[in-house]
């Protein structure tokens, strides 16, 4: 039996390894698919499609749970409708879905994927929206990650990185909204 896990993971924290490892009991295989794959440099999704794979493949290590995860990358498509074929045409096979999103449980049930919704761990604590505010503070961000994940974030400056995109993105927003008032 082979599950499929999707998910931005941007970054990839325990909230994600505590699901995986659950998944993990329940089938042989699991299908660990890295979405918005073209998304990066952004306050929302600071990491690059391969600095996610890299963040997971640190935190599988090199034991039993990495011999049965495929790890694969999947982009985004204006056609919410196609999605599943178009994930479909582009993974490996798989027999089930686990998630939490609604949009992606709407999707797969829709299209008659048997979808599984896991516990949330934490999830106050462990989510990348909150991992990421609390990057841009200079807070205690590492310790809601798994410790390779940690490493290998500050191996690549995310921090500083994130910080620069969010920084410039709010100029930008602030410089359009200033852009559009002056039209009116
Ligand atoms: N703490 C958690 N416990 C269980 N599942 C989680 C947890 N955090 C995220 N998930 C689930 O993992 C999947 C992938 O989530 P995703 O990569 O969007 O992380 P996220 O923490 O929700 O990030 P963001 O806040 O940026 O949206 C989703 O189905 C999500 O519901
Ligand atoms: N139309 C689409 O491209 C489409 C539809 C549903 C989900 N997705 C993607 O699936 C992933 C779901 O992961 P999250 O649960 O982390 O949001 C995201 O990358 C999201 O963009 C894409």
């Amino acid at each position: 039996m082979r599950g499929l896990y999707i998910g931005r993971f941007q970054p990839y924290h325990l909230g994600h390894q505590a699901v995986l490892e659950e998944i993990a009991r329940e089938v042989d295989e699991i299908v660990i698919v890295i979405g918005s794959a073209q998304e990066s440099h952004g306050p929302e999704n600071p990491f690059t499609s391969g600095e996610r794979m890299e963040m997971i493949y640190a935190a599988l290590g090199k034991g039993e749970l990495r011999k049965r995860c495929i790890v694969t990358t999947l982009q985004d498509i204006n056609r919410n409708s196609l999605w599943v074929s178009h994930l479909q045409s582009m993974v490996p096979c798989f027999d089930l879905v686990y998630s939490n999103n609604p949009l992606v449980i709407r999707l797969f049930s829709e299209a008659g994927v048997e979808v599984k919704k896991p516990p949330l761990y934490q999830r106050d604590v462990y989510s990348g929206s909150a991992i990421r505010a609390l990057m841009r503070e200079r807070g205690d961000w590492e310790r809601l990650v798994p410790p390779a994940v940690a490493g290998f974030i500050q191996e690549i400056n995310g921090v500083e990185r994130l910080c620069q995109v969010s920084k410039s993105d709010s100029v930008h927003s602030a410089d359009s909204a200033m852009h559009n008032s002056s039209m009116i």
